[in-house]
């Protein structure tokens, strides 16, 4: 069967499936995968491209055969012109080399040292709420992501708020790009062009400014940003130029906290809906805890909690849509695609199909309870494969602590009963936000 013979789901002519995914894209994929098949060709205009979501093909791609399914030029596109190349966009042996860079400041040994600053940067959230205050989640949970990210990696401090100010504008901008599909050529002096092009000169002259102040600095700061900047060639000079530095830290910046923090949003979105979640959540941790602030140690004692941050992550994948597209004419199950065709999977379209999750729309974090069989190819939060998320062990640090500090001493109630709707831009998001009402509790009560 080739790529033309794929079966589709009915759409317009001209528009194809246009109007249905902008209207609601998440949803769109999710039935195409229920009623057209594992394998079905949706149409966008006059692009065309192939969801895959039966996640043995998935795993195929991503695990068996890596090296035959690149990152699809047209995302690499799109991320380019604000992120330049990073880990995100650089292929094969370049894209190794930099994760041999990268990885060691992601470490579990390395970032226990960011749990004081996780932990930290939750405590001074706290201190911003008061009791019956009203507040936007997804804004709160950005804030605090951006700063710990900022603070861990590549310790943002002095200048700390005119960073986090501009990281904010820059990957705003750069979702609102995405959202564009780059379909006007870049010189177009359209007003997300416009954007693009003030935003990313604001980082360059942060990215550099931090860059030659660090060096100047010397020493290790034992941060990511460090690493970069002392990494030696073999020759014994710098590994990096200064550009590549500027987009790996740029990289870092966009891919490490939109993410965490919609997976915080859908954290308490979720135990704002099931009070005997959180109740249960705040039991474990004061049996542990007491009352002193938890540590990347306390971790492994938070069995409850760990499967909270796991089933969120199935739940509510952030990531929820990736592509690649094979180097060169090649079988994929039943199918022969050929080179350059954009193939797509949604880990937020595997984790809820039924056939893998009994009663997938239901929030159970005991699915995830130890001696339960997790199916691998089907759980797919961070990727797989030789590209899986660097940041991954991070991120799930990251959210069991922020919560581990909430939990024991808010309640986040929701404000209405009615089910979110979904937003599936760069990350899957409650659709204009989510207000939640935050209730103080006195600690141990
Ligand atoms: C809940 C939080 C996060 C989620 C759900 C997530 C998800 C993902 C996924 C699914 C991929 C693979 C994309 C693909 O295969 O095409 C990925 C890649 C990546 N992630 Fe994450 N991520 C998270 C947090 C982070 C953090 C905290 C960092 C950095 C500190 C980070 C940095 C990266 C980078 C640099 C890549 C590209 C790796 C490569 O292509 O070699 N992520 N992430």
């Amino acid at each position: 069967m080739t790529t033309e013979t794929i079966p589709s789901p009915p759409g317009l002519p001209l528009l194809g499936n246009l109007r249905e995914m902008n209207r609601d894209m998440p949803g769109f994929l999710q039935r195409t995968a229920r009623t057209t098949g594992p394998v079905s060709r949706v149409r966008m205009g006059p692009l065309s491209m192939v969801l895959v979501a039966d996640p043995l093909l998935v795993h195929e791609m991503l695990v068996k055969r890596p090296q035959e399914f690149a990152k699809s030029w047209r995302t690499t596109r799109l991320l380019q012109g604000h992120v330049g190349d990073g880990l995100l966009t650089r292929e094969g042996a370049e894209n190794r080399r930099h994760r041999r860079l990268v990885l060691p400041s992601l470490h579990t040994q390395r970032i226990a040292r960011y749990g004081e600053i996780m932990v930290g940067e939750s405590q001074r959230l706290l201190g911003s709420w008061a009791d019956g205050q009203r507040i936007e989640v997804v804004e709160e949970m950005t804030q605090l992501t951006l700063r710990i990210v900022g603070m861990s990696l590549f310790t943002v401090d002095d200048d700390g708020d005119e960073v986090f100010a501009a990281v904010h504008d820059f990957v705003n901008s750069l979702n609102a790009y995405l959202l564009s599909f780059g379909l006007l050529p870049g010189w177009l002096p359209t007003k997300t062009h416009r954007w693009r092009k003030a935003s990313v000169a604001r980082m360059d002259r942060l990215s550099y400014e931090l860059i030659r102040r660090r060096r100047d600095r010397g020493g290790d700061g034992g941060d990511l940003l460090s690493m970069l900047i002392s990494a030696k060639d073999p020759e014994g000079g710098p590994a990096l130029t200064d550009t590549e530095i500027r987009d790996e830290l740029l990289t870092m910046f966009f891919a490490g906290h939109e993410t965490s923090a919609t997976a915080l949003t859908w954290a308490c979105y979720e135990l704002g809906r099931h009070p005997e979640i959180a109740d249960r959540l705040r039991a474990e941790v004061a049996e542990v805890l007491g009352e002193r602030p938890a540590t990347m140690a306390d971790l492994p004692h938070l069995p409850y909690l760990g499967q909270v941050v796991k089933e969120t992550l199935r739940r509510w994948p952030p990531g929820w849509l990736f592509d690649r597209t094979p180097v060169a004419d090649t079988r994929l199950g039943r199918h022969t695609v050929k080179a350059g065709q954009i193939l797509f999977f949604s880990p937020y379209v595997i984790h809820t199909d039924p056939a893998y999750w009994p009663d997938p729309e239901e929030f159970r974090p005991e699915r995830f309870a130890p001696g339960s069989e997790i199916p691998r190819e089907a759980y797919l939060p961070f990727g797989d494969g030789p590209r899986i998320c660097v940041g991954n062990r991070f991120a799930e640090a990251e959210i069991a602590l922020v919560l581990a500090t909430l939990v024991p001493r808010v309640t986040l109630e929701p404000v209405s009963d009615q089910p979110v709707q979904l937003s599936g831009q760069a990350t899957i998001r409650p659709k204009g936000g989510l207000r939640l009402t935050v209730r103080t509790r006195r600690q141990g009560g």
